[in-house]
């Protein structure tokens, strides 16, 4: 069996003081957080994800939310460097993680920014989200990361959320899926699916039909077992009030070579 393993990062003391940009700021119950982040993890590892806790980054607000600080593609890591300087020093720690895996590094330089909260693969083809944290330079340099590897990397405007992925994500079948209002040009995508939520728009394929959501999108859970898939709901209110989806949590890693 190929290996599946995910990495997810423990949430600092400091969680509350995260970044909120699009909406506005809740009271984050910190130790609520913890037990949904723990309910996360569990979730990952009852559906064959076998997780790696990259060290604590306890002085980062923010650093539960890996997925920024890394992009996969087969078995190749580009750091990131985070849009928000408040977010740079944590991509170190990750990129520790990711070298100790086996995987070849890379990274995005100055004056490239890029989060990877705004790259959503699906097959070899990388969208790209050019919005308020990923600029031109760091599109550039995916695109030189990843195209001699294969993908074809394809930039979208993102203008009414903060990543590209807290408007789309996509179902193991490559359909795009979205909440009309967030999304800046669903006709980018070949096949695109209206959700009715917009939480309902992130979903992480735990592999076969399973996607993992957030629990609040009950109709967007609904439609998509309809469509013969498998919704498993977990509990992230402390982390939405932070601008956080259930894809930024963890970084699902399937090219390992080991
Ligand atoms: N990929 C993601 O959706 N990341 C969420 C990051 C939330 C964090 N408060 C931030 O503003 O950077």
């Amino acid at each position: 069996m190929p290996s599946q393993k995910a990495l997810v990062r423990r949430p600092s003391p400091r969680l509350a003081e995260g970044l909120v940009t699009h909406i506005e700021r809740e009271q984050v119950d910190v130790e609520l957080a913890l037990r949904q982040w723990e309910e996360y993890v569990e979730a990952l590892r009852t559906h064959g994800w076998e997780t790696v806790e990259v060290e604590e980054a306890d002085d980062c607000p923010d650093s539960v939310f890996v997925e920024d600080t890394v992009v996969m593609f087969r078995n190749v890591a580009v750091i990131t460097r985070p849009g928000a300087e408040s977010r740079r020093a944590e991509t170190a720690g990750v990129e520790e993680a990711v070298a100790r895996l086996g995987c070849s590094v890379n990274w995005v330089w100055e004056p490239g920014t890029l989060d990877g909260g705004d790259v959503l693969k699906v097959g070899d083809t990388i969208y790209v989200g050019r919005g308020g944290r990923t600029n031109a330079a760091g599109v550039q340099q995916l695109r030189a990361a990843f195209e001699p590897l294969g993908a074809r990397v394809v930039a979208v405007p993102v203008s009414k959320v903060l990543h590209l992925k807290s408007a789309v994500t996509a179902l193991p079948d490559g359909t795009v899926i979205g909440h009309i209002p967030k999304v800046d040009t669903p006709s980018l995508y070949p096949r695109f699916l209206p959700v009715p939520e917009e939480s309902g728009g992130h979903v992480v394929l735990l592999g076969g039909g399973k996607l993992l959501m957030a629990a609040s999108a009950p109709k967007t859970a609904e439609l998509l077992g309809d469509l013969g898939f498998e919704p498993v709901l977990v509990d992230i209110g402390e982390f939405e009030k932070l601008e956080g989806c259930v894809t930024c949590l963890s970084v699902r890693l399937r090219g390992l070579y080991a």
